[in-house]
């Protein structure tokens, strides 16, 4: 008894648990799609009372059937037991076959009334079961309607909704040229003018002109936000400029059929996106896909490449090394964008992946710039050894200007414009704003012996300035350089216009330089006098002297001032 009560309690307690929570839902759905739309909420409840009033009337004939089958198997089984009970009576008297008609009659009956029964039964199942699915047929379809005709507050999501699904591409992917003969990949960006579609008002690019020749390094650098990526996504075919152009061997880059374009000119961003497949159908991504997804037959490019190439491929980006390490080697999954590998192995399957189409331009947007300093070691060695081969053009862009140095051509970035370009030494000549970049990027630099001593050359730089200001610009200043994260000056090399000795002899001038203050007779490696116009002096130190070396250039200019006040002979 207390087991029952306490059995009655607990379903008590259920039943109104599960009516409050139904209760609740029911009302709080309807006031949300009242709040949307009343007559929308009208056509998707039409449903609910013609399902309950079909279910009553199904359940009163069900009942009666079942009463009415009931009674029968009854009868049915009364004639059965009579029959079975009084065998040898039955025999006695022949009615064998009586007796089973008998029997026959009654079961037909409960038969006759089972098949009505199940009837029914097909009948409201197939009645209840569609009723909502036409409902939700009709509430799309009505909704739709309601939605295109902007009767609906819901109206405006779906409008736009459609709008995408219809929306043209504003770079459409035009164009047709496959050329037969092979692309050389000489890049040229003529007086491109740009803005974002989402900021028209603000000029990102502002008649910028790039010569990229093929088989060239070329880097860009300049301050962030000025217009390096913006290129990048010009020549990959992202945007249209609004004026200029971009040729690639001497052709508008619209030309060119999508495919074609795509497999000439390769792209390693910054962020390595990779796909939840194997890591050899990442490097094949395009090129040749999977033959069937989730059992489907799926269309297949296909670009001859085998499996020896691919691994050529991985080995060129420093990434066979890694995948070999792995249990399933390149057939390893590399997890939902790409998890379950590091940032550098990501970055070098990138590559891999770029190199396999064995592109005529490679753009790497600051490849390395999100990895660790083990990994950006690797991934640099990867792009190095690319860069070396020298079968394709490059156009890098990269915050490290260690990482830039080697290239034919730098271009400073500034303002949407190139505002200096040239080489690294040049540039740093020049002392523009390329030599600023270095200055800030060594200034931000953590403090080691290495950033010493490239502070010692920028001081050196600044005496040579000054000696510049004030004796006429210097004939040459020849820098050699060890970049390697930061600046090393390995031998300063310097050229005075300006002659301070007197006597034009070398013994002289040699003998003189002894004398002056602080030269450290060891780092000094060679001085000469040059006879033109003006008696010239080059001087070369050593690379670990540069700080000997700026204050010699400083103590001599202070020798000249002192000179020229004594009103001292110097030519
Ligand atoms: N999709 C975009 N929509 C609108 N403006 C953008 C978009 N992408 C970039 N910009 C703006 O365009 C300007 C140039 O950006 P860009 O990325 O080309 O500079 P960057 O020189 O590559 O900078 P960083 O060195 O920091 O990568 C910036 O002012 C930026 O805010």
């Amino acid at each position: 008894m207390t087991q029952d009560c306490q059995q009655v309690v607990e379903q008590a307690y259920l039943n109104v648990n599960v009516f409050l929570r139904t209760l609740v839902s029911i009302i709080t759905t309807l006031a949300f799609m009242f709040s949307i739309t009343e007559p929308l909420t009208f056509v998707a409840f039409v449903s609910v009372p013609a399902v309950v009033a079909i279910s009553m009337k199904y359940s009163a004939i069900f009942r009666q059937i079942s009463e009415e089958a009931q009674k029968s198997l009854a009868d049915a089984n009364a004639v059965a037991n009579e029959g079975l009970g009084n065998m040898s009576t039955i025999r006695s008297f022949a009615a064998e076959s009586f007796e089973q008609q008998r029997f026959g009659i009654a079961i037909g009956v409960y038969r006759k009334l089972m098949k009505k029964r199940a009837m029914f039964y097909l009948v409201y199942l197939t009645s209840t079961m569609m009723l909502p699915q036409v409902v939700t047929a009709v509430v799309l379809f009505y909704g739709g309607k309601l939605a295109s005709e902007g009767q609906m507050e819901a109206a405006g999501a779906a409008v736009r909704v459609f709008e995408l699904c219809e929306r043209k591409p504003d770079c459409p992917l035009s164009g047709d040229l496959e050329p037969h003969q092979e692309q050389v990949g000489a890049l040229q960006l003529r007086d491109l003018h740009f803005a974002y579609p989402a900021r028209p008002d603000v000029k990102v690019l502002d008649g910028l002109s790039l010569d990229i020749p093929a088989s060239q390094v070329v880097a860009l650098v300049g301050p962030s936000g000025n217009g390096k990526s913006t290129v990048i996504g010009l020549v990959k075919r992202l945007y249209h400029a609004s004026a200029g152009e971009i040729l690639l061997d001497g052709v508008p880059i619209w030309q060119y059929s999508h495919t074609h374009f795509h497999r000439v000119v390769s792209i390693v961003g910054q962020e390595p996106v990779l796909f939840a497949r194997s890591i050899k159908e990442n490097i094949l991504l395009g090129m040749s896909n999977p033959k069937r997804v989730a059992g489907e037959e799926i269309s297949n490019v296909s670009i001859p490449i085998t499996d020896n190439e691919i691994q050529d491929f991985a080995r060129k980006a420093n990434a066979h090394d890694f995948i070999s390490q792995m249990s399933q080697g390149y057939d390893a999954e590399v997890g939902e964008r790409g998890v379950q590998l590091s940032g550098g192995q990501k970055q070098r399957i990138a590559i891999a992946r770029a190199l396999a189409r064995r592109p005529k331009v490679l753009l790497l947007d600051e490849a390395t710039s999100a990895l660790d300093a083990e990994s950006e070691s690797q991934v640099q060695r990867a792009i190095d050894g690319m860069i070396k081969e020298g079968c394709m053009t490059v156009v890098i862009i990269a915050h490290r200007l260690s990482t830039v140095k080697n290239s034919h051509k730098i271009c400073v970035i500034k303002g949407g414009q190139v505002v200096e370009e040239g080489r690294h030494e040049d540039l740093l000549k020049r002392g523009g704003s390329y030599f600023q970049l270095v200055q800030c990027q060594l200034n931000a630099a953590e403090p080691s012996d290495k950033v010493d001593e490239a502070h010692d050359y920028l001081r050196l730089q600044s005496a040579l300035r000054v000696y510049a200001e004030r004796y006429g610009p210097i004939a040459e200043v020849g820098l050699h350089w060890n970049l390697d994260k930061t600046l090393v000056a390995s031998v300063a090399q310097v050229r005075f216009t300006r002659p301070f000795f007197k006597g034009d002899g070398e013994t002289s001038a040699a003998s003189q330089v002894g004398e002056l203050p602080n030269v450290h007779a060891n780092s000094l490696r060679d001085v000469s006098i040059e006879h033109g116009p003006h008696v010239q002096m080059v001087c070369s130190w050593d690379a670990e002297d540069a700080q000997s070396v700026a204050e010699t250039i400083s103590k001599t200019i202070a020798s000249i001032e002192a000179l020229d006040r004594q009103g001292g002979e110097v030519h």
